[in-house]
């Protein structure tokens, strides 16, 4: 079956990047934003060296100070939980260093979320790095204590490699809080793919002192 072909100045329905769509606003358009950051980065790390690396590095320089015309919004804090969660580096939507995974609860009193990581969290040929393996299970483990009501501080962290975890494999990371005791938290998680169980993590959190909350 061949595709309808779009008049001349219409954009072609099979061409998502020209796809004609509403101005976005607010989060909505930072998201937007690091998409297209998040697969360049991803084009990159793919790239043979082009011959024309430093006339598109220079194309990038320009497009960041386009954006960073748009003024900077100031450092987050405790007190602003859209931003944590909107900017984060595992979950959040806005940064273009995130998977992004996305969390929701687990229908037990955990959290699961999913993600399917590619070369950019490379670490052994062809598998996840274990320091991303290990920030995606503090971050989930966090998400888990605040689900359960406590907003806490990695104290330590444990994390078991149990096998390798292939990248461009969807995963699924699980976290639940297993006990609190005073400020102190504990929670553990797994991630996992449908080969088994390939990291798993137990760490003690702190929950912030309340003049920080
Ligand atoms: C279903 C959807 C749900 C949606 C939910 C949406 C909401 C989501 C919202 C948000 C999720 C966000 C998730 C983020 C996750 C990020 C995690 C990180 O990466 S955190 C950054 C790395 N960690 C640090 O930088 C800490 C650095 N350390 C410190 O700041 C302090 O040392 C801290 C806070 C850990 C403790 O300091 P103190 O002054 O507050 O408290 P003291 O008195 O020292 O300790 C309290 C108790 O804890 C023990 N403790 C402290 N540190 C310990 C350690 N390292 N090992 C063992 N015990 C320790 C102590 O011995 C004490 O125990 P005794 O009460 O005496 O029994």
């Amino acid at each position: 079956m061949t595709e309808p072909v779009p008049a001349e100045g219409e954009a072609s329905p099979a061409d998502p990047h020209l796809a004609p769509e509403p101005a976005p606003t607010g989060a909505e358009g930072i998201a937007q934003l690091a998409a297209a950051a998040r697969r360049v980065v991803d084009t990159v790390v793919h790239a043979d060296p082009p011959a024309d690396a430093a006339l598109l590095a220079a194309k990038l320089h320009a497009i960041a100070d386009e954006i960073a015309g748009s003024g900077r919004i100031s450092p987050p804090r405790w007190d602003n939980p859209e931003h944590n969660r909107d900017h984060n580096p595992v979950t959040g939507a806005a940064n273009p260093l995130a998977p992004p995974l996305t969390v929701s609860a687990d229908g037990t009193g955990g959290v699961v979320g999913t993600a399917t990581l590619g070369f950019p969290y490379q670490g052994p040929p062809g598998h996840v790095h274990g320091g991303i393996s290990a920030l995606l299970l503090d971050h989930v483990l966090g998400i888990a204590n605040a689900a359960a009501g406590h907003r806490a501080m990695t104290a330590w962290l444990r994390v078991s490699y149990h096998r390798p975890l292939p990248l461009l494999t969807e995963c699924t990371v699980r976290g639940k809080r297993v006990s609190s005791e005073g400020r102190k938290i504990r929670a553990t998680g797994t991630i996992s793919t449908g080969h088994g169980t390939h990291v798993s993590a137990e760490g003690l959190f702190v929950a912030v002192r309340p003049d920080l909350a």
